[in-house]
């Protein structure tokens, strides 16, 4: 079905053009498409696996780790306004993606580099011996991704809309749902396939972790995606930069406002727009391609909003799915894999929406306006808010009572041979047998405690208890050295279970993956993941095999007699800390499934907005102008992060989910005002009233084409749309 239309005629420069198409498609975009493929997979890939890097091979803690990666998603969307400045100043598209896309590769190597632990590990031990080398490396790969990432990202999109010519706007419209379909195909399998490479073992010395592959992998598909944008060079329609634009744009703002200000007496008449003040000193079409960015840009002023709520699916919701249960019978879905829902739904919404719900709001002669999508999809993230609070009630139902800052709590394990009466001053009572525990926790709003025994003769001992802490007193077999031992006052982290073993055995023991423990001690937690586990416990010639079947999120201390290797693990007693979650994440598509059709009618149609109402020499920099508004919400995201939450975790996104409302109002009556605009035929006409009639630009363009032509001497097809 390939055909080559060499009668193809651009509106203004009536010149005959040659394109390859393909059931009216440019061919080019067929290259561009793949290449956004491999570049969201490499980004994906790399950032579904950068925290755990940062916490488990260069051991930050969970603040550190989390920040970091913050300001690296931040960085990446700040950094689109470098490469639309240099794409549309200097170097063009299609050079500052080839120049960029390099320098990412570079990065994403870099930062595999980083992850070979054996390049330090001279003792051997698993662990590198230099870790200012592995962050060294690794920021510099992290710089160089971003560089890359957001460099390319403005050009990449406005390239490929460059491919389409006027008469193609419905299947331009269709690139953009084309172009986010592959952009998700990617994130999707990447976000899949890179923790499970992580997870494999590999090392020359020793074997860790493969983060070398799960980092490796992304950087190859970063250097396909250059190979295959590279291979379609010969098909690509090329616009060339028209000097140090946004230097000019700068300027002549400048001007206007500096001249504005000069003429502020109100004896000099007003002009229709304020950049009318720069008709003195610059060209008119510079004037009014100025105008038509900044409507746009004063537009994008609420949108930061939406990108607020939608960004914290990777976070807050994350955090929500850890105190839900991802049992799905048939497979288990663990909390940060919830993501994933994401990429599957836009995967079949965007068709849907193209095909069916658009058509048919056409056919019912409704004009639904791209700014009257983008708000609807304003509102679907609001409802996706209001339905993370209500999914957050009924998890909250299910929490424990954690203690306030100002409160303690307690709780009772006797390991004695007897069933005992334990007194806690002033006038708590608690009839504990053994091997058993207090049936949940005692809360005091003070720290100082007395606890007595009625034991002969009686023990009693002075405690001071951690406040805004839960404890557990363990009373060993010898109560005389009963203690105070530090439980878990959250959820586990990532839907794991904290689990410990207290020894009421005589002698020391050994547990997999434990340290040797003491009699009557106790081990600190360790986290293990839902499932069957099986644990060993040893002593000298002695051992029994101990298994247990785990849920998400629960606490337990496991209680080991004295008859443990007689009855063969048996008689292990379990007191249950915190409930497992017993909420399903399943509540949790609702919400996804509304934030994602609020992202296909906001984040799509944004980007084809962007791309349609920018003049031609303009169209990297409204994209650009388009990512920075995600940059601003993820901000937005930390600094509420930052001064703290409210109370109560459904009540913060209540607050998100009307903030976004009366945003989206704002930005409704915003969009009521716009006129959208055909920027192609606005420069059209200010030539035409500039005295530059149609033959004369097409003169002109033609002897610059030739002149670009001549000293390029490329091969292929070139075309120049205005
Ligand atoms: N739906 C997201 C991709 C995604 C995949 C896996 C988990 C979460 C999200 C998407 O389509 N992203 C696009 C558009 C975008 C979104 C946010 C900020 C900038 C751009 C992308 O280009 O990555």
């Amino acid at each position: 079905m390939i055909n080559l239309t060499d009668e193809k005629m651009d509106k203004t420069t009536k010149k005959k053009k040659k394109t390859a198409e393909c059931c009216g498609y440019p061919i080019s975009i067929f290259f561009i498409v793949v290449n956004e493929f491999c570049e969201r997979f490499s980004y994906y890939g790399m950032r579904a696996v950068l925290v755990l890097y940062f916490r488990y091979f260069l051991l930050w803690d969970d603040d550190l780790a989390t920040s970091i990666y913050h300001a690296f998603v931040a960085l990446c969307y700040l950094t689109p306004i470098l490469g639309a400045i240099i794409a549309d100043s200097w170097l063009g598209k299609f050079k500052t993606i080839i120049y960029l896309s390099i320098v990412y590769a570079i990065g994403q190597v870099t930062m595999a580099i980083s992850t070979i632990h054996d390049i330090t590990d001279a003792n051997r031990d698993g662990t590198p011996d230099n870790f200012t080398f592995h962050i060294a490396l690794s920021m510099l790969g992290l710089i160089l991704i971003a560089l890359g990432t957001g460099g390319i990202k403005p050009c990449v999109a406005a390239f490929g809309g460059d491919q389409f010519q006027e008469h193609q706007s419905r299947q331009l419209n269709t690139f953009f749902s084309v172009f986010y379909l592959c952009i998700n195909a990617g994130s999707l399998l990447s976000t899949l396939i890179t923790p499970v490479l992580r997870a494999q073992e590999c090392g020359i010395h020793t074997q860790q972790q493969c983060y070398p592959l799960a980092f490796g992998v992304p950087a190859v598909l970063m250097v396909i995606s250059l190979v295959v944008f590279i291979a379609g060079s010969g098909m690509y329609v090329k616009t060339d930069p028209e000097g140090n634009i946004m230097w000019s744009v700068c300027k002549c703002i400048g001007f206007a406002i500096k001249n504005r200000f000069r003429h502020r007496s109100s004896s000099y008449p007003k002009r229709e727009h304020w950049m009318d003040w720069a008709n003195e000193k610059y060209d008119k079409l510079l004037i009014a391609q100025i105008k038509m960015v900044l409507k746009v840009l004063f537009l994008y002023i609420p949108l930061p909003m939406f990108w607020t709520l939608f960004d914290q699916k990777g976070s807050r919701w994350t955090l929500q799915a850890t105190t839900m249960s991802g049992d799905f019978g048939a497979f288990i879905l663990q909390p940060d894999q919830m993501q994933t829902v994401n990429p599957i739904l836009i995967l079949t919404l965007v068709p849907i929406m193209d095909r069916l719900i658009f058509p048919l709001i056409q056919k019912c002669g409704l004009n639904f306006s791209p700014l009257k999508r983008m708000t609807v999809g304003m509102l679907f993230a609001a409802m996706a808010f209001v339905s993370a609070a209500l999914v957050q009630i009924e998890i909250d139902k299910t929490l424990p009572n954690f203690p306030s800052s100002s409160e303690s709590q307690l709780k009772v394990v006797n390991t004695y041979s007897t069933t005992l009466n334990v007194t806690i001053s002033p006038n708590e009572h608690l009839l504990i047998e053994s091997f058993g525990s207090s049936a949940d926790y005692v809360t005091f709003d003070h720290q100082d405690i007395t606890v007595s025994l009625n034991t002969n003769p009686v023990i009693t001992k002075a405690f001071s208890l951690i406040k805004g802490g839960r404890q557990t007193l363990i009373i060993p077999s010898d109560p005389t050295v009963m203690y105070l031992k530090e439980d878990v006052k959250s959820k586990p982290r990532e839907g794991k279970n904290a689990i410990r073993f207290v020894n009421g055995y005589t002698a020391d023991l050994n547990i997999t993956n434990l340290d040797s423990i003491e009699p009557s001690a106790t081990t600190n937690y360790t986290l293990v993941n839902q499932g069957k586990r099986d644990f060993v416990l040893r002593h000298g010639e002695q051992w029994c095999e101990f298994s247990r079947k785990f849920g998400f999120g629960a606490s337990y201390t496991f209680l080991i007699p004295s008859t443990v290797f007689s009855d063969d693990c048996e008689s292990i007693t379990e007191v249950e800390d915190m409930k497992p979650n017993s909420v399903h994440m399943a509540l949790q598509i609702p919400q996804y499934f509304l934030i994602t059709t609020g992202e296909v009618m906001f984040s799509v149609t944004g980007l084809q907005f962007s791309y349609s109402q920018a003049p031609k020499n303009m169209k990297s920099v409204l994209q650009a102008g388009w990512l920075c508004t995600n940059a601003v919400g993820n901000i937005i995201v930390l600094i509420v992060a930052e001064l703290g939450k409210l109370p109560k975790q459904w009540a913060e996104y209540l607050l998100f989910a009307s903030l976004l409302v009366a945003v989206s109002i704002i930005f409704s009556i915003m969009a009521y005002f716009y006129t959208y605009i055909d920027p192609a035929e606005i420069e059209a006409q200010v030539r035409k009233e500039q005295g530059l009639e149609p033959e004369e630009m097409e003169k002109e363009t033609l002897e610059m084409e030739e002149k670009d032509e001549d000293q390029k001497n490329e091969q292929g097809v070139k075309q120049t749309k205005i």
